[in-house]
This record gives C-alpha cells, sequence and structure tokens, in this order.
C-alpha cells in the first residue's frame, strides 16, 4: 500500500474506539499504528517533538506498550475521581506542556475500559488547555483500545456514562459524541492459544460452555501441591491478602531483610497516600503501581 502525505494539510481530528475479544490482534493493531503513525507525522518535526503518544491507565498497562501512564503524560491530579470540577495547570506547568506536547497530533490510550468518564473529560480539559482550542481534545485526533467487558475503572463511572461536573455534563458524553466504534472480530492467537482466546471470548459474553468450565478447572491446582507453581503471577480480590502473601514470599527469601523508608513530604489526597515503609529482601520480585513522581 503506498500512502502520500503533505505536510502542510493537518489531517481533520478523528476519535476512534478499537474493541474486540482477547486475541483479536488489538496491541499488534497499536504498534502498528505508532509505527506508522510516527513515521507519517514526524515529517518536518524535529526528533525532540512529540507528534504520537501511548497511554494507558495503569502503570502496568502503560509498560507493556511501552507507554506513558494517563497521570504522568497530562499531569492529572492523583484522586481526580474524588472531585466534580476540573483543576487548570499553574501557569509554569502549562508552559512546561506546551513545550513538551505543542506539536502532538495522535493520542492513543490503550486498556480503554481502565478509564473513567472523568478522566477523560479531564484529559480533554488538559489538552484543551494546552492546545488553547475548544475543540475536543484540543482538536488532538485520539485513539482508544480496549474492551468495555474487560476491567472497570475504580471509583468511577464507565467512559460512556455521563460526568460528574454538573454544567458539563449538560453538553452529553464526549465519549457518545465523538467516538467511532471499529470492532476486531477474528482471533488471531495461534493453535492452543487460539482455544484459550476463544474460551475467554465466550465467558466475555457468558455464552461459555459447558467444555470452557472443564478447560478452566484442568488448570486448578491447590497450594498443598508438589508442583504448585509459587513464583507464578498471583492475582488476589483483597489487598490483605496480596500483603499477606507477599509477606510469606519474602519471609521464604534467605536474605537479609531490607526497610526502605519512603519520605512522604505532603501526605495529603494529593499525594496518593504511598506507604511510608516497604520491606523487602535481596531478590524480592517488586511491582511498582502508584505513580511516584
Ligand atoms: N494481523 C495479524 N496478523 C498476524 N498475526 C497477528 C495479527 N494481529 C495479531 N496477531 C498475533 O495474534 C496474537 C494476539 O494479538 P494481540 O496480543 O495483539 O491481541 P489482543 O487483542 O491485544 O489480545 P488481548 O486482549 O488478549 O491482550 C499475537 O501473537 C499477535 O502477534
Amino acid at each position: 500500500m503506498s500512502m502520500t502525505y503533505k505536510t502542510t494539510e493537518r489531517p481533520k481530528p478523528f476519535h476512534i474506539f478499537v474493541s474486540g475479544g482477547a486475541g483479536t490482534g488489538k496491541s499488534h493493531l497499536v504498534r502498528t499504528i505508532v509505527q506508522t503513525a510516527n513515521r507519517i507525522l514526524s515529517i518536518g518535526q524535529s526528533a525532540e517533538d512529540i507528534v504520537v503518544i501511548v497511554c494507558a491507565f495503569t502503570g502496568v498497562a502503560s509498560f507493556n506498550i511501552e507507554g506513558h501512564t494517563l497521570h504522568s503524560a497530562f499531569n492529572l491530579p492523583v484522586n481526580q475521581s474524588r472531585r466534580d470540577y476540573y483543576i487548570r495547570l499553574s501557569s509554569e506547568k502549562l508552559s512546561s506542556m506546551r513545550s513538551k506536547l505543542g506539536n502532538l497530533s495522535l493520542l492513543i490510550i490503550d486498556e480503554i475500559s481502565m478509564v473513567g468518564a472523568d478522566h477523560l473529560y479531564t484529559i480533554h480539559r488538559r489538552l484543551s488547555e494546552i492546545m488553547t482550542s475548544d475543540e475536543p481534545f484540543g482538536g488532538i485526533s485520539v485513539i482508544a483500545v480496549g474492551d468495555l467487558s474487560q476491567l472497570p475503572p475504580v471509583a468511577q463511572k464507565q467512559v460512556f456514562e455521563s460526568i460528574s461536573e454538573p454544567i458539563a455534563a449538560l453538553y452529553g458524553s464526549i465519549w457518545q459524541k465523538n467516538f467511532q466504534l471499529i470492532e476486531l472480530q477474528e482471533i488471531m492467537r495461534q493453535k492452543d492459544d487460539k482455544q484459550f482466546a476463544e474460551t475467554l471470548n465466550r465467558i466475555r459474553t457468558s455464552n461459555h460452555t459447558d467444555d470452557d468450565v472443564q478447560l478452566i478447572k484442568s488448570r486448578e491446582i491447590q497450594n498443598t501441591s508438589t508442583i504448585y507453581p509459587t513464583t507464578a503471577l498471583h492475582i488476589f480480590a483483597f489487598n490483605k491478602d496480596v500483603d499477606s502473601h507477599n509477606i510469606e514470599m519474602i519471609q521464604k527469601l534467605k536474605e537479609p531483610v531490607i526497610i526502605i523508608t519512603a519520605i512522604d513530604s505532603k501526605t495529603d489526597e494529593q499525594t496518593g497516600r504511598i506507604k511510608t515503609f516497604h520491606l523487602m529482601r535481596k531478590r524480592s520480585l517488586v511491582a511498582c503501581y502508584r505513580n511516584y513522581s
């Protein structure tokens, strides 16, 4: 396929929601779009200019796509979910964000199901502030990728619901008004992975069969088993179970204990209530799940 692009023409902003079940190639498509868009949109720009930015809500999701968290990319307040009004940037921060993102053309948001309606609205306001434009997202094109049947946002309404700011809510949902849906339907995973992806996609819509249940149950293992994979990723529903598992794993390591004390110089809700100390040993596995900035 050949493509011509005149740098003098700024493309009309578009807002697309790419959805699809497990294994339909969403991440693969994002990587391809990022590479192509960077190549095309960087024409005539200097090497430091950011023309495409890839973000996700959580640190883990942004790490997987080699992107940024939405909070760090757009200087969002830590606890936006507790507020129903927009907080403008200080003039110093605004000018620094303008020099960083002034040439931005495309924002890609992965794992969109975890982004709440208020967050999306805040990103729109932030981009409008940076770009000095009243257009949706300050005239920046947005590709949102993900599956709304996956993890919902924490303590916020879903992205397609109405926002908390009462006056702005009267204008309607920025998601409903602007985003056009494109759904990937073909599972691109191969062999065994494909069977697993098909099972996940049936569970996703509550259409799972007895065979699907058997497949999942066939992988069940008790933690008393001799072949129990102790170092595999564990997922728990409650933080207290996470903490007790982590302490148990740390205690099993025969290395000296290290206690790292975090100094939180501004203990208010803006700082996100960072834990004040961390217990670990050499060779402990560490996952960073807060924005330490
Ligand atoms: N167009 C394509 N041609 C060939 N292989 C593809 C294509 N798109 C994706 N794949 C392959 O299919 C597999 C699944 O793709 P990918 O991880 O992008 O799916 P996904 O929708 O992000 O899945 P999940 O929601 O489970 O994370 C990968 O191994 C990827 O390399």
